[in-house]
C-alpha cells in the first residue's frame, strides 16, 4: 500500500506553545486510524494541523508525496482534498440536507449535483431525507448527513473529530461499523480522533495513542493490546493493573498476586524487577488454597460475565472478571490464579 499522509517529526501548538513534539506516523491510502489519548493531549489539535486549520511549530505534514504544512508553508484546507467531520456535526441550519450535502459540489451542474447527492444518500442510507432541514433530523441522521457532506468532493482522506460523542453508545457502536464498511467500500482513508477505545478498535486499522506531548505507540489494535510498549498504553487500550513483580527464573514471576508462571520465558532473567500489566479477565479466583489468599467485597453480576472486588493482604482492591458461572460468595477467601500465557512486562 502506499503511504498517503506522513507526519514527520511534527510539533504542533498555539503561539509557541508546544501541544505535541515530534510525532511520526505513515498512513496507507484506505487505512483508518484513530487517535486516543487523555483530554487535553493534543489530539484535536494534530487533527488541525493535518487540515490545515493551523500552523505546524516544527517537522512535516506530507500528503501524497508532497509537503502540505511546514513552518514556513501552510497550504490551504480548500486545496488539500481532505474532508474533515465535526464533532457537532456544524450542519448549516438554513439549508436543507440536499443543500448541506451539495455545499461541497461548488462548480458542478444542477444535474451532476442531484446524482452525487441521491448516491451520498443512499451510501449513508437516507434516502428519502433530502428536503428536510438539520433540526428535523436524530443526532445519527445528522452525523450521516454531515459523512455525507465531507464525502461529496471524493475526498481520498477523511478527519472526524469525535464524530459519535453525541450519540448514544449503541448508536455509537453501529454508526462506527456503518462509516468503517463506507470508507472501506469507497476506499477511503480515515483519521478519528475519540476517547472511547472501544470505538477506536471497532473502527480501526491503526490506533495512535497520544499522551505527554508525545505518540506512544502507532500500531495495530492487537499490536497495542498484547504489546504496549509503555504503561501509559497499556493503560489506555483495556483494563488493567500494573503488579510488581521479582523474577525467580526466567519463566516465574513473584507478584503480590502470587507466583506466576509464564507459559514461555520472555526474557526476563533471576532477581530482575518488572511490572506486570494484569487485566482482570487475566485474574481467576479460587476456592481452592493458593500462596496468597484474597477476600471477596462485592460481586457485579454482568449478565455475560461476572466483576469479583478482591482485597489483598497489603488491603489493595483489584478486580477479577470471570465469563463463566462462578459464583462466589462476598466474603469468600480465594486464591488466585493468573492465566500467564500472554505476559506485559516493563522492566522497572
Ligand atoms: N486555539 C487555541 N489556543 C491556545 N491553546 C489551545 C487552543 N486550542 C486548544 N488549546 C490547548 O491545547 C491543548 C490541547 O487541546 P486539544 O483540543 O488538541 O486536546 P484534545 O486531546 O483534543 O482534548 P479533548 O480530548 O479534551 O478534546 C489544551 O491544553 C488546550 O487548552
Amino acid at each position: 500500500m502506499s503511504s498517503l499522509l506522513q507526519l514527520q517529526s511534527l510539533s504542533c501548538g498555539y503561539e509557541n506553545t508546544l501541544i505535541t513534539e515530534q510525532l511520526d506516523l505513515t498512513l496507507a491510502a484506505g487505512e483508518i486510524a484513530c487517535l486516543l489519548g487523555p483530554s487535553g493531549c493534543g489530539k484535536t489539535t494534530v487533527l488541525r494541523a493535518i487540515a490545515g486549520f493551523s500552523p505546524v511549530l516544527s517537522g512535516a505534514i506530507i500528503k501524497d508525496g508532497q509537503p502540505v504544512s511546514t513552518p514556513v508553508f501552510t497550504l490551504p484546507p480548500e486545496q488539500r482534498e481532505i474532508g474533515v467531520v465535526f464533532q457537532d456535526y456544524a450542519l448549516f441550519p438554513h439549508l436543507s440536507v440536499f443543500d448541506n450535502i451539495a455545499f461541497g459540489l461548488q462548480g458542478k451542474s444542477r444535474a451532476e449535483k442531484q446524482r452525487a447527492v441521491t448516491e451520498l444518500l443512499q451510501l449513508v442510507e437516507l434516502p428519502d431525507l433530502s428536503d428536510r432541514y438539520p433540526h428535523e433530523l436524530s443526532g445519527g441522521q445528522q452525523q450521516r448527513v454531515a459523512l455525507a457532506r465531507a464525502l461529496a468532493p471524493r475526498p481520498k482522506l477523511l478527519l472526524m473529530d469525535e464524530p459519535f460523542s453525541n450519540l448514544d453508545t449503541d448508536l455509537r457502536r453501529q454508526l462506527a461499523l456503518e462509516v468503517r464498511g463506507i470508507l472501506k467500500d469507497q476506499g477511503i482513508a480515515a483519521i478519528m480522533v475519540t476517547h472511547d477505545q472501544e470505538e477506536a478498535f471497532a473502527i480501526s486499522d491503526k490506533i495512535g495513542i497520544l499522551a505527554d506531548r508525545k505518540l506512544q505507540q502507532w500500531g495495530t489494535p492487537p499490536e497495542l493490546y498484547y504489546h504496549p510498549v509503555n504503561p501509559q498504553v497499556a493503560g489506555f487500550v483495556g483494563k488493567g493493573e500494573l503488579y510488581n513483580g521479582e523474577c525467580l527464573n526466567e519463566t516465574t514471576v513473584k507478584t503480590e498476586l502470587g507466583t506466576i508462571e509464564f507459559a514461555e520465558p520472555f526474557g526476563a532473567s533471576e532477581g530482575k524487577k518488572l511490572s506486570l500489566f494484569i487485566r482482570p479477565a487475566d485474574i481467576r479466583p479460587s476456592i481452592e488454597h493458593g500462596d496468597v489468599m484474597a477476600r471477596i467485597e462485592q460481586k457485579e453480576f454482568l449478565g455475560c460475565s461476572v466483576v469479583y472486588q478482591l482485597s489483598l493482604p497489603s488491603g489493595r482492591q483489584i478486580e477479577a472478571e470471570i465469563y463463566e458461572p462462578l459464583m462466589l460468595d462476598v466474603g469468600a477467601e480465594v486464591s488466585l490464579h493468573v492465566a500467564a500465557h500472554r505476559p506485559i512486562a516493563f522492566e522497572l
